[in-house]
């Protein structure tokens, strides 16, 4: 006797043709599914294959009346690209499984299509920059080519930046779980030319999360600087440089003590009525409070080249999560650079610059440029070697003076 068929379920997402100048988010599901199932097609298995897109970017794509297998959790799902009925009728994708996954289908595999997609979009997206103009953001390309790799930083903190970055991410149900904001912040302390700002970059790069470069001196009350801040989406990165410059003592003191004020109901300027500096104390609680709630998945990073000059209020336990020091060139921090500048792990001048390194504070920068100026490794090793030496001289010099 034959098995009795499987029951099978559709469901069916259909493309909605609505005035998007009005509603965009009609289609959000559709756009999903599409932009995840560009990620899973296989064009080998393809009878036939839509291809659009400009540029370097082509996104394959089931044609009308075509079908795929995508595999979840080891159960198939059937994708068939529907086409609408006559002129007017719109085009749909029909998933179909066996109905006994129907619970799997809903509760797992469709969240992890809308996650996928956002991912796809978000690495197929050229990151941006945005830096305030009083209380609007300016968005520009961000191009900086730092990465983990060409950051030339002490290994084991390196490595502790990036599985505390990999935790965060992994820990949305952790943080609903625990009722805490899915945010994280990192204080970067260090010299100038230590690699603060190149760290920043290479966080954005990694997550592929836009930037937003907050400007503080473009503020004038807390109010401005909320309303910046409820501006930004989630999966960004808070940026605000040389943290220890932007807080009086004054204005510091004065925001101990002031309620932080709430924006006016029209979204306008409500400084010359409260009369409100901008505080430290206004953006901790900010960021801690509302910010908090409203979004998720962002990164704060404070920069300062001095840490010890900062408010007590900001190195609290529990404020910033990490605190990264960005310290003077080390060996393996050298290496770095030279196998980013000249492709190589080894040179027969290596060893005494090793010597010198541990003897001379040099910037990460200032070895940077040395390796910059020729393109010759031997030449351009030769120029560090002096450089150290002369900077080893300059150091003892002084100490004898
Ligand atoms: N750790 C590093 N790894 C790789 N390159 C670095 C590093 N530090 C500095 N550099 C080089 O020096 C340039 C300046 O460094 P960067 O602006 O990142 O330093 P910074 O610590 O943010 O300085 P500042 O405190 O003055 O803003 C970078 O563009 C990069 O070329």
């Amino acid at each position: 006797m034959e098995p009795p068929p499987v029951e099978r379920c559709t469901v069916v997402v259909r493309r909605i043709e609505v005035d998007t100048s009005n509603c965009d988010d009609y289609n959000a599901f559709y756009t999903d599914v599409h932009d995840y199932l560009a990620t899973r097609i296989d064009p080998r298995s393809m009878r036939r294959l839509r291809l659009s897109g400009g540029g370097a970017t082509k996104v394959m794509s089931m044609d009308r009346g075509d079908s795929m297998t995508d595999l979840f959790e080891g159960v198939q799902f059937r994708w068939a690209s529907v086409p609408g009925d006559g002129d007017h009728g719109v085009d749909s994708l029909e998933l179909s499984f066996d109905a006994e996954h129907m619970d799997m289908a809903l509760a797992r595999y469709v969240p992890s299509i809308t996650a996928a997609a956002e991912q796809a979009r978000r690495l197929n997206c050229a990151l941006r920059i945005y830096m305030n103009e009083s209380t609007s953001w300016r968005g520009i390309s961000h191009h900086h080519p730092a990465t983990f790799e060409t950051l030339a930083m002490d290994p084991p903190t390196k490595q502790a930046v990036i599985a505390d970055i990999d935790r965060f991410l992994k820990r949305k149900e952790y943080y609903r779980r625990i009722g805490k904001a899915w945010k994280r912040g990192y204080l970067l302390y260090g010299p100038p030319g230590t690699g603060k700002s190149s760290l920043v970059a290479a966080v954005a790069n990694y997550l592929r999360f836009n930037l937003y470069d907050l400007d503080l001196a473009e503020l004038r009350c807390n109010s401005m600087l909320q309303r910046l801040l409820i501006g930004m989406p989630n999966k960004s990165i808070l940026v605000i440089e040389d943290i220890d410059c932007c807080f009086t003592a004054t204005s510091r003191e004065d925001g101990k003590d002031r309620k932080t004020p709430v924006l006016a109901e029209d979204g306008s300027d409500d400084c010359s009525s409260t009369q409100q500096n901008i505080t430290l104390s206004g953006l901790l609680n900010f960021i801690d409070g509302l910010w908090s709630t409203s979004g998720e998945e962002r990164i704060i990073i404070f920069t300062t080249n001095y840490k010890d000059r900062l408010d007590p209020a900001l190195l609290r336990p529990g404020r910033m999560d990490m605190h990264v020091y960005m310290g003077y060139c080390g060996w393996e921090a050298f290496k770095t650079l030279a196998r980013n500048y000249f492709l190589v792990d080894d040179h027969p001048l290596f060893q005494e610059i090793q010597a010198l390194l541990a003897k001379v504070e040099v910037t990460p920068a200032e070895v940077s440029e040395m390796l910059l100026r020729n393109e010759d490794v031997d030449v351009a090793m030769q120029g560090l070697l002096e450089f150290l030496i002369a900077k080893k001289q300059g150091k003892e010099d002084a100490g004898e003076a």
